[in-house]
């Protein structure tokens, strides 16, 4: 069990609560005017990838007592537990290995004495040769056609990896292949996505840690029944259904054949699990070799992550910055802007990374915590944002840090776009910063008379001050967009310590399950409910009166 320290009880965060009561009242423009090599002090570079935090309201003091909270949250104790096994998650008992998944090194790894690497080896070389044998044409479907759909099956962290990924890698995807997700219990979803599917040349991915979860089992059988109105006889199930799990006795349970089966471990977390056989779907369309880029991408960040001293550390950095906002400014939300419309589901992705790990208010210790954790993560990509929801974070009244993250290559160098989207990216956070003084504005409106410029002049002045990430990579490759997953998940780490949170569990939503658990069989016949609230009474009977 990670050591539980009082975050908010250190001489750091002391530190810095006296020092963010005089820093706040700096304009980022002043700081920038002080410090005429901001850039240089406050970016870092990790192969591909420069993260420029200098337009953040820190200073350098700021960013050492950061790490001094850091430090007296005891930081790499907590890293060098996670990457050496340990039982970090310990309101399951489970150890948090994401990063065996990837470990590129193959140095051993033990959980309860015993190396995992030979097992997450194996699992890869079965993931290759199935992919391989997919993408060649060599898989056959039950009439002897090759596979041109895959239909992966599964919710939260068994969807959302593979739905981000396969969108943000689109452009290394095989031709006459197709991938196609179906997350929702709503029959709608999975009646759209095989709509215009042959059963013959479909092959669907049950894709569930535990095998247990409604939404998905609910679709499987769906699927599966879909199949056999055309296959007619369940012997040809083996040849459509494959399933990864870490649930060998449901998976039989299912129909599925052992031998169709990619397993997994207790010690990968759901929303941790796109570099383990949840991410099958990623490597039959991008192919074994690109998957192995995002492995190694990873790996890059991982080797970063657990050697960079706290300073030039870009996962702590960040998460310290995060906190900075979170503690000390009250920001309830992060926003995340990816000016790329391949990563239009990378914010989707990092609401369940973020919010599922970080959404605690239970110390480790088992007490309410006082403070704030977990931010709400939201976000689109740009430039749709700037014409929906930036207005708010321009001139609204809630401080919203934003992360900007652009490639300096596109996969579709088509005319002038490229230029235009990223000249967005770079006015954006300068605008953000800079804002517009009521100076800039009258001299804007030069020509109109006084009486009018008093009238408009307010409404046009921007504050700024608001403060920005940018991340700006070199091209969404496998190995960058790798980078910058593996970047996140370490920021969401990094921040459960300091908070002293388990950032590995989600109780959380075992209730809604229990609770529509013991609702569906009410809804099975037309008598009237009593049994709930009046509110609740009221829905449900609304409902039976209306089918
Ligand atoms: O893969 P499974 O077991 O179907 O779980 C799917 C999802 O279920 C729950 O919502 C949570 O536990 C998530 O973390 C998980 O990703």
């Amino acid at each position: 069990m990670l050591q539980a320290i009082p975050f908010d009880q250190t001489a750091a965060y002391r530190k810095l609560k006296t020092h963010h009561k005089s820093i706040s009242k700096k304009h980022l423009k002043e700081l920038f005017a002080e410090d005429p090599n901001r850039f240089k002090k406050f970016s870092l570079r990790l192969g591909d990838i420069v993260v420029d935090y200098s337009k953040n309201r820190i200073n350098g003091r700021t960013l050492a007592y950061l790490c001094d909270l850091a430090r007296e949250c005891q930081l790499s104790d907590a890293i060098e537990k996670m990457f050496t096994g340990d039982k970090i998650n310990a309101t399951e008992n489970r150890a948090v290995l994401h990063v065996a998944l990837r470990n590129r090194s193959n140095t051993p790894i033990e959980v309860d004495g015993k190396d995992v690497m030979p097992d997450v080896n194996e699992v890869l070389e079965k993931m290759k040769g199935f992919s391989e044998k997919v993408r060649g044409g060599e898989w056959k479907g039950f009439t002897g056609k090759k596979i041109t759909d895959i239909v992966n099956i599964g919710i939260g962290g068994s969807d959302l990896g593979p739905v981000m990924v396969t969108e943000a890698l689109k452009s290394y995807g095989k031709k006459g292949l197709s991938v196609h997700f179906v997350s929702n219990v709503d029959g709608t979803h999975i009646a759209e996505a095989v709509a215009k599917l042959n059963p013959e040349t479909t092959l669907f991915m049950i894709a569930s840690k535990t095998f247990t979860t409604q939404e998905t089992m609910a679709n499987a059988h769906s699927a599966r029944r879909w199949f056999l109105e055309t296959a007619k006889d369940s012997a040809h199930v083996a040849k459509h259904f494959v399933a990864i799990s870490t649930n060998r006795t449901e998976v039989e349970k299912f129909g599925i054949d052992p031998e169709n089966m990619f397993g997994f471990w207790d010690w990968v977390g759901g929303r941790y699990s796109l570099w383990s056989a949840i991410g099958l779907s990623i490597s039959c369309y991008i192919g074994f070799q690109n998957f192995e880029q995002l492995l190694s991408g990873a790996h890059d960040m991982d080797n970063h992550f657990r050697s960079a001293r706290f300073e030039k550390n870009i996962p702590v950095v960040l998460a310290l910055l995060g906190i900075w906002y979170n503690n000390f400014f009250g920001a309830d939300t992060h926003v995340i802007l990816p000016y790329d419309q391949y990563l239009h589901r990378f914010a989707a992705y990092f609401q369940q990374g973020d919010m599922e790990s970080n959404g605690k208010n239970v110390s480790r210790n088992g007490e309410a915590v006082d403070y704030q954790t977990g931010p709400i993560i939201w976000g689109e990509p740009g430039t749709n944002g700037q014409h929906a929801f930036y207005q708010l974070i321009h001139q609204g009244t809630k401080l919203i840090p934003a992360d900007f993250i652009a490639p300096a290559l596109s996969h579709n160098p088509i005319g002038e776009h490229h230029k235009m989207l990223l000249s967005n990216f770079f006015a954006q956070t300068e605008a953000l910063m800079n804002g517009k003084t009521l100076d800039e504005v009258v001299a804007e409106l030069s020509g109109k008379s006084p009486e009018e410029i008093a009238k408009i002049a307010p409404f046009k002045v921007f504050e700024g001050n608001r403060p920005t990430n940018s991340f700006l990579v070199k091209k969404i490759t496998p190995r960058v967009l790798g980078s910058l997953i593996a970047m996140y998940e370490h920021k969401i780490f990094v921040q459960g310590v300091i908070w002293n949170i388990f950032s590995f569990d989600q109780w959380g939503v075992e209730l809604g399950k229990q609770l529509a658990n013991k609702i569906y069989p009410e809804l099975q016949n037309d008598w009237p409910i009593e049994s709930h609230d009046s509110s609740t009474n009221g829905l449900i009977n609304q409902y039976k009166r209306w089918r």
